[in-house]
């Protein structure tokens, strides 16, 4: 059975300033888990935020699950301090890795959830000897490296044919989504087969995170 539809808020458009408050608000707006963007200025031309961030955040009371999205080159050498600062998943890009099948196994081995991110310039291809060794795969529908871009239609086919390759092989594997997802676009995300919705600005630069995850999760079927 296809996995559970998540709401997961990118706080890369989240106000730094006060990061811990707009955590635990979006939070009790009803997002699922957290999505956590790590940038590098090497493998994506912006900087964010690192592991210290993160635990920060478990230590002012953040419990939901956290995908880390790294778009880090390379990453190898960040898993460990990762998994001590809290994170539930750890998603990297196949092209910020030597070897992807060892950096899968390493997040494995520190008993992390594993996702591999596609860039839309990235073919199906690279998932073909590792599919079945991730938790979530993850197709970027905007070019990585800042939040507020414009949803990339030509996604909704590579989400339809991503999901039927994960249905043919296990469909507990979620799929995500991830970059301007807004009102106008979400019905097709989701009808296309995306599990897991990434947003980012569209939560946060409205007023009220509530009545913005709850009119998301109204499109959702079983709501
Ligand atoms: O990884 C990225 C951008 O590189 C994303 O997670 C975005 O930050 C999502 O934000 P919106 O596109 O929804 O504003
Ligand atoms: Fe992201």
């Amino acid at each position: 059975m296809m996995n559970k539809f998540l709401i997961a808020p990118s706080i890369l458009s989240a106000d730094f300033a006060k990061l811990g408050e707009e955590v635990l608000c979006v939070i009790s707006a009803g997002a699922d888990m957290l999505h956590f963007d790590v940038m590098d200025n090497h493998y994506v031309p912006n900087l964010s935020i690192g592991p210290m961030v993160l635990k920060s955040l478990r230590n002012y009371g953040v419990t939901v699950p956290v995908d880390v999205h790294l778009m880090i080159k390379p990453i190898d050498g960040l898993i460990s301090d990762f998994v001590d600062a809290g994170a539930h998943c750890i998603s990297f890009h196949p092209e910020a890795t030597e070897n992807i099948d060892r950096s899968i196994q390493l997040i494995r081995k520190h008993g992390c959830g594993v996702g591999l991110v596609l860039n839309p310039g990235t073919t199906l291809e690279c998932l073909k000897y590792v599919i079945n060794k991730v938790d979530v795969i993850t197709l970027m529908s905007v070019n990585p490296g800042f939040g507020g871009q414009v949803f990339l239609p030509e996604t909704l086919n590579k989400i339809r044919q991503t999901r039927k390759l994960i249905n043919a092989i296990d469909d507990t594997i979620s799929l995500a989504v991830d970059g301007g997802i807004n009102f106008g676009n979400f019905n097709a995300v989701r009808e296309s087969g995306a599990n897991i919705f990434i947003i980012g600005s569209a939560i946060f630069n409205s007023t009220n995170y509530h009545d913005v995850i709850c009119r998301f999760r109204s499109m959702l079927p079983q709501y």
